[in-house]
């Protein structure tokens, strides 16, 4: 991807965000990316190229992504670098699903600290997915506290894989989590302009 095209979905990205103000809080609305078709057009390619930085960096041989938003992120990411996806579920959301319960498809499982999102999340992922040989790309549209991209490099790390970080839309992590992590955005979310 051209600097050209890199600038392009930033600008585009930032047009069609918007903050919006509920009964709750204050919640970013990203319906106006998925909606753009130039948006999507770009988002792969962009997500894709982050991970060439520094140059010389070897390519990921495989992209995961955390649902929901992953799961729409990742493939786009994937189809652009010639590579396959896997799922990451959240355990919770799992319960009916046989395949989950298949005890001769044996899963990876990591958990976030307890206290996030109210009492924890578990990750899954089955084990054959994914394994020595491999480096695993994470996408996501969001990185904030890291819980959940930790909670999935510590399954790459129990299934023999490589970590090759974390490419994002929009990097609202910490410096030194996003370090930790390999964390690399197309913005930082002080750039979504709040009154846009
Ligand atoms: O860096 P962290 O603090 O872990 O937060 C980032 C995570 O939070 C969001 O997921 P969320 O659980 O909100 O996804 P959902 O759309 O399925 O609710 C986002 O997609 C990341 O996966």
């Amino acid at each position: 991807m051209g600097v050209t095209d890199r600038q392009r979905v930033v600008q585009r990205l930032k047009e069609t965000f918007a903050w919006r103000e509920t009964p709750g809080g204050i919640f970013a609305d990203l319906s106006g990316w998925w909606r753009d078709a130039e948006v999507l057009r770009l988002l792969g390619p962009a997500l894709a190229g982050l991970h060439a930085d520094p140059p010389g960096t070897p390519a990921p041989t495989v992209v995961a992504g955390i649902e929901t938003r992953g799961l729409v992120l990742g493939p786009l990411t994937a189809l652009h670098l010639g590579v396959g996806f896997v799922e990451i579920r959240k355990d919770h959301r799992t319960s009916g699903d046989p395949l989950r319960r298949d005890a001769n498809d044996p899963m990876l499982r990591a958990e976030t600290p307890p206290e996030y999102q109210d009492g924890g999340l578990t990750l899954v992922a089955p084990r054959r997915l994914f394994g020595p040989g491999d480096r695993v790309l994470l996408v996501d549209e969001w990185i904030e506290t890291g819980a959940q991209a930790n909670a999935v490099r510590r399954m790459v790390g129990e299934s023999g894989a490589e970590w090759a970080g974390v490419a994002v839309i929009v990097d609202a992590s910490e410096s030194k989590v996003g370090e930790r992590l390999g964390v690399r955005g197309l913005v930082r979310e002080d750039d979504l302009d709040e009154t846009a």
